[in-house]
């Protein structure tokens, strides 16, 4: 049995609707994006849906092609709160199950508000308001039910991107351990899992909305209209700018390239 881990949050829930039937040989757990990263690393799971940060940085691992995370414009779930103006930014709390938003806004507030803040852990079950900073870093379910009245200045870091360099952002996507190998009738598991969940999202609005008391037809917008799950070249390009961005802020190290399993492989300029 190959062992993958995806994300547990909202916005996977169509990538992994009835799973087991579609791919009967592949063992899937969920978890918090970090922990799937660590989990990668350290061997315990063969293929996870991990943070895209975290495959510059493991810098030997593979792509299963046609699936991701991705988003262009507001993403919704990945939210920088503060309680001061963007620019006056001193302490952030970090999401602990974050690794790319973290990267992500690293690089925003940098470039664009000139600030580079002292960070924290915000750890998973902890509220917004006990982390005594000037704004927390929030994403997945979590971000979704921050109110906004909560805090006056709120940074949808999708939003921010795709206005900054006209391309989608790529959250996370299945990515391969050295060494294991995953075979093409698995790999096209991955996509018609893909193609079958998205047949499901009203189906999966309704449920998951009730299960984490947010509203049915923000839940179906969002599965809809601002999750993207393909991996096609906007989403390529929006990967590869993030990559030369990390690797400009000292994020990730230089060189590393995108190998999508079953394709040519396609150096990156980084
Ligand atoms: C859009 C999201 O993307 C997530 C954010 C991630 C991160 O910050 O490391 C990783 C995986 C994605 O599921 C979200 O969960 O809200």
């Amino acid at each position: 049995m190959l062992r993958a881990g995806a994300v547990s949050y909202l916005n996977t829930k169509p990538l992994v609707c009835q799973f087991d039937r579609i791919a009967p040989d592949v063992e899937l757990s969920l978890e918090v994006p970090s922990r799937l990263a660590t989990e990668l690393a350290e061997g315990r799971l063969d293929v996870a849906l991990i943070p895209s940060i975290e495959f510059f940085r493991a810098g030997n691992y593979t792509i299963l092609p046609d699936v991701s995370i991705a988003s262009y414009g507001p993403v919704m779930s990945v939210k920088l709160c503060s309680r001061v103006p963007f620019e006056e930014i001193e302490t952030v709390a970090l999401d602990e199950g974050s690794r790319t938003s973290i990267a992500l806004m690293t690089i925003l507030l940098d470039e664009l508000f000139d600030v580079v803040p002292l960070t924290s852990p915000l750890p998973l079950d902890a509220t917004l308001g006990e982390s005594g900073t000037d704004a927390v870093l929030v994403i997945g379910d979590r971000a979704m039910n921050v109110l906004n009245d909560q805090y006056p200045y709120i940074l949808d870091l999708g939003y921010e991107w795709s206005r900054w360099t006209g391309l989608p952002f790529v959250f996370a996507f299945w990515a391969v351990a050295p060494g294991v190998e995953v075979t093409p009738s698995q790999r096209q598991a991955f996509i018609e899992a893909k193609e079958f969940g998205r047949t499901q999202v009203p189906a999966i609005a309704s449920e998951e909305a009730k299960r984490l008391g947010i509203d049915e037809i923000q839940c179906l917008y969002y599965l809809q209209h601002v999750i993207r799950h393909d991996f096609g070249p906007e989403e390529q390009q929006g990967l590869t700018r993030f990559y030369e961005l990390a690797c400009q802020h000292g994020l990730a190290p230089k060189g590393v390239p995108f190998v999508f399993q079953g394709q040519p492989t396609v150096a990156q300029g980084c």
